[in-house]
């Protein structure tokens, strides 16, 4: 058998950087570490105060990583979990293959975790642009479950249309430095069944 890490990185923009790792996991191990983590993960939905308003977040997410990794959220403070073990396994995984494609890589000290039970779940317009994030951050995105895509649009200039990167169940996408800069990304709620698990690996400086 190949190793499923071997290449097949797939670049979506060159400048700044997506590229997109469609089978960074077997189909199998993708699967066990969707439904170890549906079980195991403490999901939680907090109310958010958004444009001066409070919601409930429509999927459920758990902040994990190093205990000094302190993270602000649309006005709140998240104090992280402490690393699940095949969480923290992933990470050292993705940073390997970055690593080994020289691809842009850092230490990732945080990871966010989300779960969108069906469909109508989603996350809206945003960049992962935080300050605690520093400048130009690095953030690589595995994704388990039913595959959704992942939209993104223009901050500024309109150079081209929005588009959409479909993130197939074990696949890694790499938003490179300067990607929060230039694109807004977003989880549209779409007609797709069954739930998907996200999980964002962030360096909090
Ligand atoms: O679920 C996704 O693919 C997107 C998650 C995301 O954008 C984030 O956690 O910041
Ligand atoms: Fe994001």
């Amino acid at each position: 058998m190949p190793d499923p890490d071997n290449s097949e990185w797939q670049q979506i923009e060159d400048s700044p950087l997506l590229a997109l790792h469609p089978h960074f996991l077997s189909t199998d191990g993708a699967s066990r570490l969707h439904d170890a983590l549906d079980n195991e993960i403490e999901w939680e939905s907090p109310t958010l105060r958004l444009y001066g308003r409070q919601h409930t977040i429509p999927r459920s997410q758990c902040w994990m990583g190093d205990s000094d990794a302190r993270y602000r959220y649309s006005g709140r403070t998240f104090q992280p979990r402490s690393w699940h073990p095949l969480v923290e396994r992933l990470r050292d995984r993705v940073q390997r293959s970055l690593r080994a494609h020289d691809l842009p890589v850092t230490e990732f000290n945080s990871v966010l975790l989300n779960r969108y039970a069906s469909g109508e779940q989603r996350m809206g317009w945003h960049s992962d642009d935080e300050p605690e994030l520093g400048e130009n951050p690095i953030v690589a995105s595995v994704s388990l479950g039913s595959e959704r895509p992942l939209r993104f649009r223009e901050k500024a200039g309109a150079v081209r249309g929005a588009f959409n990167v479909w993130l197939p169940h074990g696949s890694l996408l790499l938003m490179g430095p300067g990607a929060q800069t230039r694109w807004q990304h977003a989880l549209a709620p779409r007609a797709i069944e069954g739930s998907r698990i996200n999980l964002t690996f962030r360096r909090i400086v």
